[in-house]
């Protein structure tokens, strides 16, 4: 009932800013081109409210609610929230921790248009995963200002692991598990604990993702360029050539096959080890195996190792390297146009310049990890649709969809549809933007993007309803909210099958149901 049932009146709110952020829970994008993965839409409008799609279609089709806000968005791409697989914020590496923690890296993130990241849990070996995922918990609930979810990685095994990790499917909502073939004595894991875990991950209806390098090779060719005197940055890169990497890659696949474990291959960073997943691909199916590639793999490579700067040159040190390899850059980016590879991450892992200085007279003390998370999507388009290696459908595959189907959050996240959230960005592809220290969003010192101009910028980023980016109205508003009262965690469709390289998601009962249309493939049971 209401009491004012009926009464007209003058004075409509037509813009309510709290703390910064534009709350009016009604929006109305217009003159819209409308990219999904799979279809464009143009001239469209889209209804938004209470943070979720309501219509989309045709002025004449939609009923246009009172006092609703009216974005136009006439000449730009209105595009799905961007959804970044990959990051570590404030996460402990052998003793120092990320500078980017929850608040500036979901900052960065929807900044450059992505409005969910999927982050790691990295239980230390001999640590319950339990007690990690509830610390990871309590360094994102109260920072992050975007949606997020969880992997878990796996850096030791035991009976008690094997039980946890079916916890964190069936009641936190995990589904997909990291392991780690490099870093010895710290993450690291045998064949033999790699073939139970992916046996455990297959019976959990889970996906196993590793970290496709040869711990060993990597440990021995550090010695030995270590009693050579090779002390400096380039050594890391010496350590890990590229077919160190693609050994561990061709490893892992074989392992997945013959365990029938769906397998996902995070940071390709070689065009070997692409050609490894390429194979396994044709060879064990690509409904078993799929692969993901970093925005610095993309943009820059193993040159910047030899860099007259040793802080310039340690800035870039992360695992598997960049690598000096001509044309890597641009095989990747094909890799992506063909779907060798699915998706692209950031392996937004930042270090400062005193953090980095670890490793001044040891380059394996070097901090592995450098930035990414606020330039993937730009940097993608610059390297891939501007560069004409795909079209801006693909683009919405490898920075969105794919990486939603793939880690259960499809088609809640991941899509520009009727009851998806309402995660959308306003993408001016005309625009340019030069990427640096000085202007992005990071905690980070260094950007390893530096000076590089990429077409494609975001001019509005809407997270879950919310405009948290506008570049051209309101100027004085926090580009970012200040934080998101209610924790954005994203408990993930428990137990998602992969069936074929979309998801066969088993609706659970938790309320998904409603959002979540259930995929089956033809002939499946
Ligand atoms: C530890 C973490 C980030 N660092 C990196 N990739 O060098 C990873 O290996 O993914
Ligand atoms: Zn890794
Ligand atoms: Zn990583």
């Amino acid at each position: 009932f209401n009491i004012f049932e009926g009464m007209t009146c003058h004075g409509v709110p037509e813009m309510v800013i709290v703390n910064g952020k534009i709350c009016v829970d009604k929006n109305k994008v217009e003159n819209a081109r409308v990219v999904n993965y799979d279809s464009t839409l143009d001239n469209a409008v889209i209804l938004i409210e209470n943070g979720t799609i309501k219509s989309i279609g045709k002025e004449s089709e939609l009923e246009v609610p009172q006092n609703v806000q009216v974005i136009d968005a006439a000449g730009r791409y209105v595009l799905p929230g961007g959804i970044d697989p990959h990051t570590h914020f404030e996460m402990d590496f052998d003793g120092t921790v990320t500078v980017d923690d929850f608040y500036h890296g979901t900052r960065a993130a929807v900044a450059g248009g992505t409005t969910t990241i999927i982050d790691f849990i990295i239980p230390k070996k001999g640590e319950s995963l339990l007690k990690a995922y509830d610390d990871w918990r309590r360094k994102a609930d109260p920072k992050a200002v975007c949606d997020f979810g969880f992997h878990c990685a796996i850096t030791w095994w035991s009976p008690s692991v094997s039980e946890e990790m079916a916890i964190l499917c069936k009641e936190k909502g995990i589904s997909s598990f990291k392991m780690f073939m490099a870093y010895k004595g710290l993450f690291m894991l045998n064949d033999f604990e790699l073939f139970e875990t992916f046996e455990r991950i297959r019976d959990l209806g889970a996906l196993a993702q590793v970290h496709a390098e040869n711990g060993d090779i990597i440990a021995k060719n550090t010695e030995k360029l270590l009693k050579m005197g090779l002390t400096g940055p380039e050594g890391h890169q010496l350590s890990r050539t590229e077919d160190v990497e693609a050994e561990a890659t061709n490893r892992a696949c074989t392992i997945a096959n013959q365990t029938k474990c769906p397998l996902y291959v995070v940071h390709v960073m070689s065009i070997s080890a692409a050609e490894e997943i390429s194979r396994a691909r044709k060879q064990f199916g690509e409904n078993l195996i799929y692969g993901e590639t970093l925005a610095a793999a993309l943009g820059t490579d193993g040159n910047e190792y030899h860099d007259k700067c040793w802080h310039h040159a340690a800035a870039h040190v992360l695992s598997p390297p960049l690598r000096p390899r001509q044309g890597t850059k641009e095989t990747l980016m094909e890799m992506l146009a063909s779907n060798v590879l699915q998706s692209t991450g950031s392996d937004n892992c930042t270090f400062n310049k005193e953090q980095k200085e670890l490793g001044l007279k040891d380059f394996s003390k070097i901090p592995n990890g450098v930035n990414g998370v606020e330039d993937r999507m730009s940097v993608v388009w610059e390297k891939g649709v501007h560069a004409g290696k795909i079209d801006p459908q693909k683009f919405v595959a490898v920075t969105s969809t794919n990486a939603a189907k793939l880690f259960n959050l499809y088609p809640r996240k991941g899509a520009i549809a009727v009851g998806s959230d309402a995660d959308i960005v306003i993408w001016n592809h005309e625009a340019t933007r030069t990427i640096s220290a000085k202007t992005h969003h990071h905690a980070c010192d260094f950007n390893i993007f530096e000076g590089m101009t990429c077409h494609g910028v975001p001019e509005m980023v809407i997270v879950n309803g919310k405009i948290c980016v506008d570049k051209n109205k309101v100027e004085k508003m926090s580009t970012i909210p200040i934080f998101n009262p209610q924790s954005p965690y994203l408990g993930l469709i428990p137990g998602g099958l992969r069936v074929g390289s979309t998801l066969r998601i088993q609706a659970s009962i938790q309320g998904f149901a409603n959002r979540c249309q259930i995929y089956l493939q033809s002939g499946a049971a």
